[in-house]
């Protein structure tokens, strides 16, 4: 069997069969709020795991002598730890168990037990609720990460389970065609004037009811704009303090002015300002309403997607030398973060590692003592994903329909993604993808510095990102110099990013930190095995294979290590099972609200 060594930090070699295109974890990530689950047991095409430290002797597996048309050397991530954390958000779904909330699974079944029956049965939810998300971004109306695959998807989730679900957003017009997204939203002739900025600034509301929630998007022309929500070609838009404030200024007022169905929201809502750039929200709530006497009896959450984006969307303004007050003052001002979490009534992270890593100094990015101070109200919950648009059994996106009862389609997916990038059409040989914003949190230097090595073998490696200015330029540089081998898509799309979760058999992600990740989570339920570095929420959602685990039958969905150090395995027999456990994430949300209004508000 062939085995490679490598000295640069990340492998992955020797051509794979069509076996790799597995049913590895195979729909195992699922939100859930549409499909019903698949309980699933993979136990052919199984792959061996074989690691080998970076620079260090190569480890020979001696019992690997099967099939030559079977063995696959790779190379993967480090170090394992088996979390586990597979999640739905059922509406009406089965049993709910109290869990460890803080701990890890809740209500998590154990591995042989089906959970389908439970989870598709009817359950009321107790106590339902007036929701208001506050979000810059809501997929499909507007994305450009994470962020917005949440507010699209999670909304629509807990509308289902029972809540009155209010979504607003601004009403972005970036004069092109992604103007139509917004084409379903009337205006409610409900316009409203907002005090924002030192002046007054008149809104608009544009509604769409879809999918049971009251998609509301706030016109005004900061919003009407080329480029996307931030910023364009020339970068962030200066005024984007503005134009958030402006945003948590109208949806405070939403509720009480907007009559959705012939009714307010009124003021015993929950708001649920995520990021930076709803954090005004529970600030607002504290200081400008509650002290004359409205939403005396509403409550704010913060939910924190990223907190390395704090100091550079919000914190942009800095005293001039001459303004500031004295020697240590670097003239620093305003983070609206901050403000959130001093005001919310609760904070919440999307995933349970990465509420304790804020809490950190490495990854509390200024705010850790702070954070820590609030310990008892952050709670971690792993996002879930939109099922419905993730699906390989109906994807619009991609080249071929599967299922985990019928791959072959991966395969037809895997040589249509070769053909539409001008890849030489090769189903063995091993396909490689990244998604993702090229920069630092993402580890693209990580990357950049060992693709040179990892082209050297028969691997094809599809990136598709945008971002840094110097990582763009390097994928342009690296498609010219392995066009056999490598392609580099730099931008944003939708369309391909499906086709490369469902073609490629392996999705690397040496996340620096992840408060999440939902790649990963895509990859899983394409059966595509996802390679990452074990942090935040990566840590809690993928299960290292283990190679040495119940004779070469050990379970996993993809790989991680607890560092950036990267090995190289070999994917045979790798025995990649879906992981029958799974988080109740409605119920999770739900305790959390209702925890949210059990203390007394925040008042100044
Ligand atoms: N060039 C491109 N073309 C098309 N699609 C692209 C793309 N680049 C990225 N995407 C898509 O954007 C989303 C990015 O999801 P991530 O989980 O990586 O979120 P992100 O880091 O933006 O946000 C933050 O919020 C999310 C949500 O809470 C957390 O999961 C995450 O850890 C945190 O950093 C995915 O749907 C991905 O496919």
């Amino acid at each position: 069997m062939k085995t490679l060594l490598f000295s640069s930090p990340i492998f992955i070699s020797k051509p794979t069969t069509n076996n790799i295109t597995h049913k590895a974890s195979l729909f195992s990530s699922q939100l859930g709020f549409s499909c019903c689950p698949m309980n699933i047991n993979t136990t052919s095409n199984a792959f061996k795991l074989r690691v080998i430290r970076n620079n260090s002797k190569e480890y020979e597996d001696e019992d690997e002598d099967e099939d030559e048309d079977e063995e696959k050397d790779g190379l993967l991530l480090g170090a394992e730890k088996d979390t586990v954390a597979e999640f739905q958000l059922i509406p009406q779904s089965g049993v709910f168990e109290v869990g460890n909330f803080h701990d890890g699974i809740l209500a998590s079944k154990d591995d042989e037990e089906s959970v389908d029956d439970e989870l598709i049965q009817e359950r009321n939810t107790q106590l339902t609720y007036n929701i208001v998300f506050v979000t810059s971004e809501a997929s499909p109306y507007s994305k450009t990460g994470g962020l917005g695959d949440v507010c699209g998807s999670l909304p629509i989730a807990l509308a289902a389970r029972g809540h009155r679900v209010m979504v607003v957003s601004p009403r972005y017009l970036h004069g092109g065609p992604s103007d139509k997204k917004f084409a379903g939203a009337t205006n409610l002739n409900c316009g409203t004037k907002v005090h924002c900025f030192g002046g007054i600034q008149e809104v608009d509301f544009y509604h769409e009811y879809r999918a049971g929630v009251d998609w509301v998007f706030v016109d005004h022309p900061s919003y009407h704009r080329p480029g996307n929500p931030y910023g364009d070609m020339y970068g962030a838009f200066g005024d984007n303090q503005f134009r958030f404030t402006l945003l948590c200024q109208a949806a405070c007022e939403a509720p009480l002015v907007l009559r959705l169905g012939g009714f307010t929201y009124g003021e015993k809502c929950l708001f649920l300002a995520n990021d930076w750039h709803a954090g005004l929200v529970p600030v607002l709530l504290a200081a400008k309403y509650r002290p004359n006497g409205v939403y005396k009896d509403a409550r704010s959450i913060i939910a924190i997607h990223n907190l390395a984006h704090q100091w550079y969307g919000a914190l942009e303004w800095i005293f001039p030398t001459w303004a500031r007050t004295h020697a240590l003052d670097t003239g620093q001002a305003v983070n609206i973060l901050k403000g959130a979490i001093v005001t919310a009534d609760r904070i919440l992270t999307v995933s349970q590692g990465y509420s304790w890593e804020i809490t950190t100094p490495e990854g509390g990015y200024g705010l850790n003592e702070l954070l820590s101070s609030r310990k008892f109200v952050i709670n971690g919950i792993t996002n879930g994903i939109d099922v419905t648009e993730w699906d390989p059994s109906s994807d619009v996106h991609i080249a071929s329909h599967y299922s985990v009862d019928d791959l072959s389609g991966k395969i037809d997916c895997k040589i249509a993604l070769q053909k539409e990038l001008g890849l030489p059409v090769l189903p063995d040989c091993p396909l490689v993808g990244f998604i993702g914003r090229l920069d630092y949190q993402k580890g693209i230097d990580i990357l950049l510095s060992a693709t040179p090595n990892l082209l050297q073998d028969d691997v094809q490696f599809i990136m598709l990102g945008s971002g840094e200015k110097q990582y763009e330029e390097w994928m342009r540089a690296s498609e010219a110099a392995f066009s056999d081998r490598f392609r580099g898509w730099v931008g944003f799309n939708v369309p391909i990013s499906h086709r490369i979760t469902a073609g490629c058999d392996i999705l690397l992600m040496p996340s620096r930190f992840e408060p999440c990740g939902l790649n990963q989570l895509y990859a899983m339920r394409y059966g595509t095995i996802p390679v990452v570095h074990g942090t935040g929420g990566l840590r809690d959602t993928v299960k290292s294979f283990n190679p040495f685990a119940e004779e070469g039958k050990g379970e996993g969905t993809g790989r991680l290590t607890s560092e950036c150090t990267l090995l190289l395995c070999d994917f045979e027999q790798m025995d990649l099972l879906t992981i029958d456990k799974r988080m109740h994430v409605g119920f999770q949300y739900e305790q959390v609200f209702e925890w949210a209004f059990i203390d007394p508000p925040y008042v100044t």
